[in-house]
């Protein structure tokens, strides 16, 4: 556990979004910092997957060969890593420090294998999750979005259906939000984050 002093060395609590790919965790995630500009801070992971169009190195993601991303986990630079419909995605310490070091409320997107992960580390995230209103919904969002291969959409349907029943599980999150309305599902969110998001206004605003 992380004593009073380095929790506040450490900054504001970061803040975790999982859920199955295309239950919305981007959309909101997006809103959110476009509203709260200054407060939030994006994790960027690195993967082996490639660049959606419209996508940016560095900003969306790291978008590494499997080689280079290996030998960095080797080298202990990764806080987590996973193997996500066969790619490979994680978060570096790097990716964390950057944001914390800014004082900004670390937004990290992973998996659940990652939520399991980082609960071995003293992170100490407000764990959310996006969750959609069927698996129905979810596929016709992901059809729609139009980035996957029709291979690489049945494997996010199938890796959602243990999603959804993952995010079940007693204690596993804070927060869960089921994202049919985005409206509705972005005032959740907010109100989620609003004790979080108020502190950090005020640290900044008096730095
Ligand atoms: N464990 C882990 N999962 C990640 C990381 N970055 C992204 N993911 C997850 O990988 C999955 C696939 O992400 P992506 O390829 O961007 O597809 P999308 O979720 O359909 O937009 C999602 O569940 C993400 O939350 C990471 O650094 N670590
Ligand atoms: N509440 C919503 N209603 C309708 N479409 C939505 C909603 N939320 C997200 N979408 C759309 O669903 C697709 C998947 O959302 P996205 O944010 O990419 O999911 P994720 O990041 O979880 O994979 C996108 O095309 C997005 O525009």
């Amino acid at each position: 556990m992380r004593d009073a002093k380095t929790k506040a060395m450490a900054g504001p609590r970061p803040v975790v979004f999982s859920g199955p790919s295309g239950a919305g965790k981007s959309t909101l995630l997006k809103k959110l910092m476009k509203e709260y500009d200054g407060v939030f801070g994006f994790s960027v992971s690195h993967t082996t997957r490639n660049p959606r169009p419209g996508e940016e190195n560095g900003k969306d993601y790291h978008y590494v060969t499997r080689e280079v991303m290996q030998t960095a986990i080797d080298n202990g630079d990764f806080i987590e890593n996973a193997e996500f419909s066969g790619n490979m995605y994680g978060t570096s310490k790097a990716a964390v420090q950057a944001v914390q070091a800014k004082n900004l409320i670390c937004i990290l997107d992973i998996d659940m294998q990652g939520v399991r992960n980082i609960k071995r580390t003293d992170l100490n995230p407000i764990y959310i999750s996006i969750q959609p209103p069927s698996m129905a919904v979810l596929e016709k969002r992901l059809r729609d979005r139009k980035t996957e291969s029709e291979e690489s959409l049945q494997k996010r349907l199938r890796a959602a259906q243990v999603d959804m029943e993952f995010s079940k599980e007693p204690g596993m999150f804070d927060v869960l939000i089921m994202n049919d309305n985005l409206e509705d599902a972005y005032g959740q969110l907010k109100h989620a984050l609003s004790e979080e998001i108020g502190m950090v206004k005020k640290v900044n605003m008096s730095s």
